[in-house]
C-alpha cells in the first residue's frame, strides 16, 4: 500500500550555473519544503577571511580562522538569508572578489568539516523536508537523502546564463571563469562537486527553468509516496 509521507529531504548537486538555486527555491516553494543554499555558506566564510585580514592563500592560516565566524542560514524558499556574526551578508558574498577566491577556502578540510556539520544540522531541524543544493550533498553531506539530482549543461548555456545576469558581460571571460572555478572544485581532494551514483542526471541545455523545475517536483513528488 502507498503512504504519503511527511518530509522528504533532497539533495541537487552539478557545477556552477546549471540551475541549481533556482530551481531549488522553486521546488522548494511549490512543495511547502525548506531550502538551503550550501554555496552561500562557503560564500559567508570566505567574505569573512576577507574582511577579517586572513591570507586566503594560506590553507593554514583559513583552518586556524574556520571555526571563529558564526554563520546563520535562513531556510524560507522565499526569502532565504544569510549572516555573519549577526550582519546580513547577503549582497557582500556575491562580489567578484569573493568568487575568485570561495574554491580556494572551501577546498580547505577544517572549513568543510565545519560547513558539513552545520548543513547536517539544519537539513534535521527541517522536519517538513528540505531541498539542499551545492556541489557535495548528495556524496558527502546527506548521503541518505531520499533524491538526489545532479543539474549538468554545457559550458555555453551556463555561461550565456551568467552573461544575461550581469549588463555589458563579457561571455568569453565568464565561460572561462567558470570553467576554471569548476575544475577547481572538482579536483579538490575533500568532498569534491560529483555525482553521486544514485542520482538523478537532468541535462538542461536545452530546457527552460520551468521545465527543469517541472522535472524536478515530478521526481520529488515521487518518492513523498513511499513503496
Ligand atoms: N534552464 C534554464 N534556462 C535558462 N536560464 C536558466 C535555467 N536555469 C537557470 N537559469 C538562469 O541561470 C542563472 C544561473 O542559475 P542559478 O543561479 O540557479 O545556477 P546555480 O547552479 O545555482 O549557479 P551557482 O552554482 O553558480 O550558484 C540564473 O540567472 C537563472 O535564472
Ligand atoms: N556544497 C558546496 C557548495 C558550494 N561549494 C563551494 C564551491 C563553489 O564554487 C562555491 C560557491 O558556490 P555557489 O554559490 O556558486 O553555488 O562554494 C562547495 O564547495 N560545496
Amino acid at each position: 500500500m502507498e503512504t504519503a509521507r511527511s518530509s522528504v529531504i533532497v539533495a541537487i548537486d552539478g557545477p556552477s550555473g546549471t540551475g541549481k538555486s533556482s530551481t531549488s527555491k522553486a521546488v522548494a516553494a511549490k512543495l511547502g519544503l525548506s531550502y538551503l543554499d550550501t554555496g552561500a555558506q562557503y560564500r559567508a566564510i570566505t567574505w569573512w577571511m576577507l574582511t577579517n585580514g586572513i591570507d586566503v592563500s594560506n590553507p593554514e592560516e583559513i583552518a586556524t580562522a574556520a571555526a571563529k565566524p558564526v554563520i546563520v542560514s535562513g531556510t524560507d524558499p522565499a526569502a532565504p538569508t544569510i549572516t555573519v556574526d549577526g550582519e546580513d551578508a547577503s549582497g557582500p558574498i556575491r562580489t567578484q572578489e569573493v568568487t575568485s577566491k570561495v574554491s580556494a577556502v572551501s577546498a580547505v578540510p577544517e572549513v568543510r568539516t565545519l560547513i558539513t556539520a552545520l548543513q547536517r544540522s539544519i537539513a534535521a531541524a527541517a522536519t517538513g523536508g528540505i531541498v539542499v543544493e551545492g556541489r557535495d550533498i548528495g556524496t558527502t553531506v546527506l548521503p541518505d537523502a531520499d533524491l538526489k539530482i545532479f543539474l549538468t549543461a554545457s559550458p555555453e548555456a551556463r555561461a550565456a546564463r551568467r552573461s544575461g545576469e550581469v549588463k555589458g558581460s563579457d561571455l568569453t571571460a565568464t565561460r572561462e571563469a567558470l570553467i576554471k572555478r569548476d575544475a577547481a572544485d572538482s579536483g579538490r581532494k575533500t568532498s569534491p562537486l560529483a555525482k553521486a551514483d544514485d542520482a538523478v542526471e537532468v541535462d538542461t541545455t536545452e530546457l527552460t527553468l520551468q521545465q527543469v523545475i517541472e522535472c524536478v517536483v515530478t521526481l520529488v513528488e515521487g518518492k513523498r509516496v513511499a513503496a
